[in-house]
């Protein structure tokens, strides 16, 4: 059976790689997109417009003048999380790359999916690489308490830190015993100087042109460090994950927040 897609934000850098996956994929259909900037003077996509499919500026347009059997939407939080529930309520799957969702946003989505008994999946980071550096990381912080990540991406990133730091935090929190790290009284003479602060592990964020996603998980012991550490070059090295996710998407009836949660 061939799978119905539909991609939200198939401008962006990480869009316009899923729309070729996608498209180069025979087991996916893609059957719209949904670009808010559609048609405007000075947004036009070749690339988009060649695909002769509808092209909607708003989700709940989309979804009701579509059937589809999923959605990946590459967006920005604000839009990406209206995206989402709207496609739970329309019985549209989620594949959702998209980064900076709140808490509370994951969670009631992941109560609406329950509701409706349908799966998908939010992940901070497709590339199995660095999924493994986030088990990893899990693993060595039962040892290594003493822990500081640092991610580093493209400087066009609006979010930071990364989703991936962040996931890879709450995933050391499961297996560490919560610890503030450093000198009891160090101070900062310049306001950020260690970073931000997540349960006592401090996570640092570089913005540079030249780079793409990078993080360094670096672990400090007696006479030791170990340093686990991830690059993505291109964003290809996303796009397995997704294909992986779209399919299995359709075998669940929950969506999960993490890809290790289906590997
Ligand atoms: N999960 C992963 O593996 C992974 C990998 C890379 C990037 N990301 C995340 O994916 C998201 C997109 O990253 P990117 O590098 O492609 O960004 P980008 O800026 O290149 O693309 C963002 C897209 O969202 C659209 N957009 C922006 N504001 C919008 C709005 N208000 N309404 C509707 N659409 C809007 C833009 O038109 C664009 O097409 C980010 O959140 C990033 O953190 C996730
Ligand atoms: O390019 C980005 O933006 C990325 N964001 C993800 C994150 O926020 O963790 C990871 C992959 C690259």
């Amino acid at each position: 059976m061939t799978l119905k897609v539909i991609i939200a934000g198939p401008r962006g850098k990480m869009g316009s790689e899923a729309v070729k996956m996608v498209n180069e994929d025979s087991d996916f259909e893609l059957v719209a997109c949904i670009d808010r900037k559609h048609n405007e003077r000075g947004y036009e996509n070749p690339d988009v417009q060649a695909l002769n499919i509808p092209v909607f500026a708003h989700a709940e347009e989309c979804f009701q003048n579509v059937k589809a059997d999923l959605l990946v939407d590459l967006t920005v939080p604000e839009v990406g999380y209206e995206h989402t529930k709207a496609a739970l309520q329309n019985y549209i799957r989620p594949v959702v790359g998209t980064t900076g969702f709140t808490d509370e946003q994951l969670s009631e989505l992941i109560s609406i999916s329950r509701e409706m008994k349908l799966g998908g999946i939010i992940a901070p980071n497709f590339a199995i690489g660095a999924v493994l550096m986030m088990k990893f990381s899990q693993m060595a912080a039962k040892y290594l308490p003493d822990v500081d990540i640092i991610e580093k991406h493209h400087d066009n990133k609006l979010d930071a830190p990364s989703g991936t730091a962040v996931k890879t935090a709450e995933m050391i929190q499961k297996t560490r015993e919560a610890k503030k790290q450093g000198h009891p009284h160090e101070k900062e003479t310049i306001d950020g100087a260690r970073g931000a602060d997540h349960d006592g592990m401090h996570i640092h964020s570089v913005r540079l042109p030249g780079l793409v996603a990078h993080q360094e998980v670096i672990f400090g012991g007696p006479g030791q460090t170990l340093t686990i550490k991830h690059d993505s070059y291109n964003r290809k090295s996303f796009m397995d994950g997704i294909r992986f996710s779209l399919k299995k998407a359709m075998e669940m009836d929950e969506l999960v927040y993490g890809l290790e949660n289906i590997l």
